[in-house]
Parts: structure tokens; C-alpha cells; sequence
């Protein structure tokens, strides 16, 4: 098995090309594979698979070739992945599956088709506008936060932490409690404070997160989209550029009145083969 290890500010995703939808993907395997112990280990995995080739992906075949399937780390599906749209990209144009030199680069994903512009810095993912929906809480070691429930294409709940609470103090080595009637597919929770003034933006937010299917992860770029929204809305606003940092980074956030581009580094590390019988789990 073909693989390549790749990340976007430290969001890391274990890549496996597979044009004809010939491999024998499964939630055991995939958790196999992201294991950081016995595997290669990622938050999630992206298989390379022509759109035509993929059922969930025949639909938007004419309008893109790729589809990104991606899968979080414990096997289970999620609809969109930012960052995970963002390497998934950098492999297509690295290994020369992909030109970008064509202008906007489509790719089919569970959510729609989202398109990228890639330069050698960073790529910036056009992706739909977040939509606020709802109100809920999320609830951490006895702490009990109100947020705002966003759909990136993927269920988000963003709670902002109450002055004189540091982002470091929480711990988010298990899942915050949520209210499974207003997220009953299960969410990603993203925690925000308030970042310095960041030049050529309109705000600034730190962010940490605890994902739906891999637990904590160094950046989620779906949830910078859903924070970067929240924040807007918070001062009155309906688009803008937001600066959200990450433990992993940096990421960039433009929201238009009706797209969101998420920008920022995207990292091809290693490539290699794997013989899948020599995985195994817990
Ligand atoms: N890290 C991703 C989001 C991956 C999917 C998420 N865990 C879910 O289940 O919705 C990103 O960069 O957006």
C-alpha cells in the first residue's frame, strides 16, 4: 500500500492514493493506520480516489476529477475537512495529479465541491459560508459554556472561555459533554479567547479543539471557518478577515458574503509503501 504523510499546521493526515477505488478501505484499517504507536498515526485519512470511481463522489464528476475521502481517526466518516482539503490538494499538484497553474482547483467532498489556489506558501480553500444555527454548551471538568452551533459542512459548537480563563489551562484529554439532541451526529468543539491586533485582519482569536472522531488535534480548519463566523457575528459584522491561531500555527480565515476561503501552509513529509497485515490494534 502507497502512502504519503502530510499536514496543515500540525493537523495530520496519512494520504492514500487510490485512483479506481480499488483499496479495501475500513474504519479498522483506517484507526489502524492512524494509530501513533503501532501505525503511521494522523487525525484522519485521506484517500485519493478519482470522483467517478467513488459513489459519493459520481455526482460532482463533471464539475471534479478528485474526490477527497476522508475519514477521522477512529474510522468513523466527516463530510468536510479544511486543512485536510488543503494537503489533500498540495499531494494532487505534487505528485502531478493536478495542474494549478488552471486557476481554482476543484475538489468533491461529502460536503459539495470546494476549490483551492495554491502557491508555494500556503492554499487557500474556497469552501460554503458557515451557517449559525443554534445555541448550546459544552461542558469540561465541571466548567459549563455556552456556544454557538455552526454547520461548516460539518457540525461545530463554539464557546468562547470567560475573561481570566487561559486556553492552556483546559483539558481536553477527554471530550467535552454536549447535548446529543442538538448535535445528534456528534460535534466538534472549538474553545476561543481573544488574540493581540494582528495587522491586515479584522481580528484576531485563539483557538483549541477537541474533534469529533480524533480527539484533540493542533488545528481544524472547518472549526477556524466556524470561529472566524462566530466572531464576526460578535462584533457586528457579516464578512471579514480573521487571523486564528492554533496550537499547530496559523491559519487565515476570509469570510465573503457567501464563501469562506480558509488559507494557510500545507506540508507533504514523507512517502512510502505499507504492507497492511503488519497493523494492529488495541
Ligand atoms: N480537522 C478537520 C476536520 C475533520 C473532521 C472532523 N473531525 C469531523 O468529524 O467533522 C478540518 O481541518 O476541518
Amino acid at each position: 500500500m502507497q502512502f504519503t504523510k502530510g499536514h496543515g499546521t500540525g493537523n495530520d493526515f496519512v494520504i492514500l492514493p487510490d485512483p479506481d477505488n480499488r483499496l479495501d478501505l475500513t474504519p479498522g484499517l483506517v484507526a489502524a493506520l492512524c494509530d501513533r504507536r503501532r501505525g503511521l498515526g494522523g487525525d484522519g485519512v485521506l484517500r485519493v480516489v478519482r470522483a467517478a470511481a467513488h459513489p459519493e463522489g459520481a455526482a460532482t464528476a463533471g464539475e471534479a476529477e478528485w474526490f477527497m475521502d476522508y475519514w477521522n481517526a477512529d474510522g468513523s466518516f466527516a463530510e468536510m475537512c479544511g486543512n485536510g482539503a488543503r494537503v489533500f490538494v498540495r499531494y494532487l499538484v505534487a505528485s502531478g495529479l493536478a495542474e494549478p497553474a488552471e486557476g481554482a482547483l476543484p475538489v468533491a467532498t461529502r460536503a459539495g465541491v470546494v476549490r483551492a489556489l495554491v502557491t508555494a506558501d500556503a492554499i487557500a480553500v474556497e469552501m460554503a459560508r458557515p451557517r449559525l444555527y443554534d445555541t448550546a454548551t459544552a461542558t469540561l471538568g465541571g466548567l459549563t459554556l455556552p456556544g454557538t452551533a455552526v454547520d461548516v459542512g460539518n457540525p461545530h459548537l463554539v464557546c468562547a472561555l470567560p475573561a481570566g480563563l487561559e486556553l492552556t489551562a483546559l483539558d481536553l484529554t477527554r471530550a467535552p459533554e454536549v447535548d446529543a439532541t442538538v448535535f445528534p451526529a456528534g460535534v466538534n468543539v472549538e474553545f476561543t479567547a481573544p488574540g493581540e491586533p494582528v495587522d491586515d485582519t479584522d481580528g484576531h482569536v485563539l483557538m483549541r479543539v477537541y474533534e469529533r472522531g480524533s480527539a484533540e488535534t493542533l488545528s481544524c480548519g472547518t472549526g477556524a471557518c466556524a470561529v472566524a463566523a462566530v466572531a464576526l457575528r460578535d462584533a457586528g459584522r457579516d464578512t471579514g478577515v480573521l487571523a486564528v491561531d492554533v496550537p499547530g500555527g496559523r491559519l487565515s480565515v476570509t469570510v465573503t458574503e457567501d464563501s469562506c476561503w480558509l488559507a494557510g501552509p500545507a506540508t507533504l513529509v514523507a512517502t512510502g509503501t505499507l504492507d497492511p497485515t503488519t497493523l494492529t490494534t488495541p
